[in-house]
């Protein structure tokens, strides 16, 4: 039998920790709280979850690195962020701290509340270690979790950090009341602008058509359910950003992923129109319907 332990007991944490447990691992739920200390559910484990948020993260690592974790242990990370200090993804983080362990990314339209109800969902599981993704399929597959392998974890990884800044506009859109018309141009506008980031940054185009990628922002875009598009609603309906977040009582990711997208961008001269209306919304340089306008309005271009 398995040893499963998960680190973070938020919302995704509790729901990868009940998958974990329906096929059959032992499972170890670790947070910042637990009466048990870390070092006690790291000793013996064959994979560890990185269930932080990306706040959360360096924390996380640094706990780590105290302790003797064992080469063969695969450590998965489930976080959809981007560290504001150095741009990088939460994998190539835990691959830099642990160059000897393998490094799985698991990512995908995966709704916690839905899978915490037993809805079907499916996922994938992305390493350059094949065999590490594998026995993380294993290990997560279940009739109603479906879990795919591929080798792209940055690919993987980006798909379900951006389209948090995407379920934002989303969110926008739905509050405005724009129509259908505006969120099917939002949505697939949004998916090449993701791409265009993804590859400049190394990962494989096709990895965003995928259910990390085109899966999770159709799901994420579309769901009342996701933080990121509440933060979107919540903006076109005229509340603060402050409000929103204080009322969520939980994180969305993408406000912070938003900012460091635009810092890369900016970096590194890669066009991201709909992000940077969603940035400037964010810091309050201009209005809901102003963001709109500046998409409308922008210098006419073949698709
Ligand atoms: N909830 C969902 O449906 C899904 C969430 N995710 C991603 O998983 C990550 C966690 O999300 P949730 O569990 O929903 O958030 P949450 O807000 O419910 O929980 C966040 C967790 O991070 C921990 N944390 C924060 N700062 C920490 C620190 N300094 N040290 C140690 N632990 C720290 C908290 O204690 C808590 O356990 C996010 O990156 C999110 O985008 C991914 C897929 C689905
Ligand atoms: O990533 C998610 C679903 O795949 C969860 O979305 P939110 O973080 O916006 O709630």
């Amino acid at each position: 039998m398995p040893i499963l332990t998960i680190l973070g007991g938020g919302a995704w944490g509790s729901a990868l920790a009940n998958l974990g447990g329906k096929k059959g691992s032992r499972v170890n739920l670790w947070s910042r709280s637990s009466s048990f200390n870390l070092e006690s559910v790291i000793t013996g484990a064959d994979v560890v979850v990185s269930a932080v948020s990306m706040k959360g993260v360096g924390a996380t690592v640094d706990r780590l690195l105290a302790l003797e974790l064992s080469p063969g242990t695969i450590i998965v990370t489930v976080t959809k962020g981007l560290d504001p200090a150095s741009t990088r993804t939460p994998s190539q983080i835990w691959q830099n701290a642990f160059p000897n362990n393998s490094i799985v990314v698991l990512s995908g339209p995966n709704l916690s509340e839905e899978i915490q109800q037993g809805l079907p969902a499916a996922t994938v599981a992305a390493s350059w270690d094949l065999a590490a993704a594998k026995q993380v399929q294993n290990i997560y597959s279940s009739d109603i979790f479906r879990v795919y392998v591929n080798e792209d974890p940055l690919g993987t990884e980006l798909g379900g950090t951006l389209k948090n800044v995407f379920a934002i506009a989303a969110g926008v859109c739905d509050g405005l009341q724009l129509g259908t018309n505006a969120k099917s141009a939002l949505l697939t506008r949004a998916l090449p602008e993701m791409i265009r980031v993804g590859v400049r940054l190394g990962s494989r185009a096709e990895t965003f058509y995928g259910l990390s990628g085109l899966g999770d922002l159709l799901a994420t875009c579309n769901s009342p359910l996701s933080r990121n598009y509440r933060v979107g609603f919540g903006l076109a309906k005229g509340k603060s950003l402050e409000q929103i977040l204080q009322e969520l009582q939980s994180t969305a990711e993408g406000v912070n992923t938003t900012n460091v997208l635009i810092d890369l961008a900016n970096q590194r001269g890669i066009e991201v129109p709909v992000s940077r209306q969603v940035y400037r919304l964010l810091n309050g340089e201009i209005t809901p319907e102003h963001a709109v306008l500046s998409l409308m309005e922008r210098t006419l271009k073949p698709e």
